[in-house]
């Protein structure tokens, strides 16, 4: 039976990369305490998230339709995760990384590169949100180290392909599980995550479920862990490893009598990125499963698929 194991991240280089790995070939998701981001800081950006989300809805209104594709707030009903069922129950904000119009991939128009829109009227909240922001970030990098040692490439073989890269944090909100809810309805439907690398902050209240056997249909929770965060890895992992690594499908069940929070970190790698196995992941027993994608084009085209665009 697998499991989602607990990951020190305390340990020299070769033994947490070891565990990584091996969480990486099972669940495909960890959760990792000795993180090294603050519990203050987790803290705060929670605090804000629920700040923005009691606001009236039309204060909130003033992040949506932000030009940029998956920036912004989309209010409860606006994505299905899981093509084809009803609007999940849950209502965001997705944070890019704030870049201006001089920088290279903007005054080239490339999707999901732009500047963010801020509140105005909440003070502290653009600071305690890029604060988490940033050291989610520094904590994919350091994960990205830990997967190219865990497959024997050298600790910084991973990290040109995330040298400018989209990276959004997802503010969430998920209601309490409503009387009546349509068939499959549920606050993030099943889906796999589209990038590299996804870094979970939850609350206590628990609720997101990962599918490990799909013939059986076995979904398991992801374990509460008092200052953890639950690390999963995106589509394009199995791709750079030929499905040594798995991307899993996963959910989020509302809760009863209660609303959860979350801040999810996509780091999904440049735009430009050209996703193909590594050469530690093949060989003649072993040809490349996918054709080479680019990083950006997949994950929009999953993006555009979940609001029913494409
Ligand atoms: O809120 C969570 O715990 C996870 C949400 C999720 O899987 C997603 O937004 O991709
Ligand atoms: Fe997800």
């Amino acid at each position: 039976m697998i499991e989602i194991p607990v990951v020190s991240l305390a340990g020299p280089d070769a033994e947490v990369a070891a565990a990584v790995g091996a969480a990486c070939t099972g669940a495909g998701f960890l959760v990792v305490v000795d993180h090294g981001i603050p519990a203050e800081v987790v803290r705060r950006a929670f605090a804000e998230a629920e700040r923005f989300f009691a606001l009236p809805r039309e204060r909130k209104a003033a992040l949506a339709d932000t030009g940029i594709e998956d920036r912004g707030w989309f209010p409860m009903g606006g994505q299905s995760l899981e093509t084809g069922t009803p609007p999940d129950l849950s209502e965001f904000v997705m944070v890019g990384r704030d870049l201006g119009p001089d920088h290279p991939e903007v005054r080239a128009g490339t999707p999901m590169y732009g500047p963010n829109p801020w509140p105005d009227d909440l003070p502290g909240w653009r600071e305690a949100v890029e604060a988490y922001h940033s050291a989610a970030d520094d904590l994919c990098r350091r994960l990205l180290g830990y997967l190219a040692l865990s497959l024997g490439l050298p600790a910084d073989h991973l990290a040109p392909f995330a040298g400018d890269p989209v990276s959004t944090l997802k503010l969430a909100h998920y209601v309490p599980r409503p009387d009546q809810v349509a068939e499959g309805q549920l606050g993030a439907g099943a889906h796999t995550d589209w990038g590299a690398i996804s870094v979970v902050a939850q609350d206590g209240v628990g609720g997101l479920e990962v599918l490990v056997d799909e013939e059986a249909g076995t979904w398991i929770e992801a374990p509460v862990v008092e200052g953890s965060l639950v690390v999963n890895l995106g589509d394009m992992v199995p791709r750079w490893t030929n499905d040594r690594y798995v991307s899993r499908t996963h959910r989020v069940r509302n809760p009863v009598g209660r609303d959860r929070y979350s801040l999810v970190l996509f780091f999904d790698l440049d735009y430009h990125a050209r996703i193909e196995v590594l050469e530690t992941c093949t060989g003649p027993d072993d040809p490349p499963r996918y054709a080479p994608v680019l990083a950006g084009e997949w994950l929009l085209s999953r993006y555009r698929e979940s609001i029913g665009a494409s």
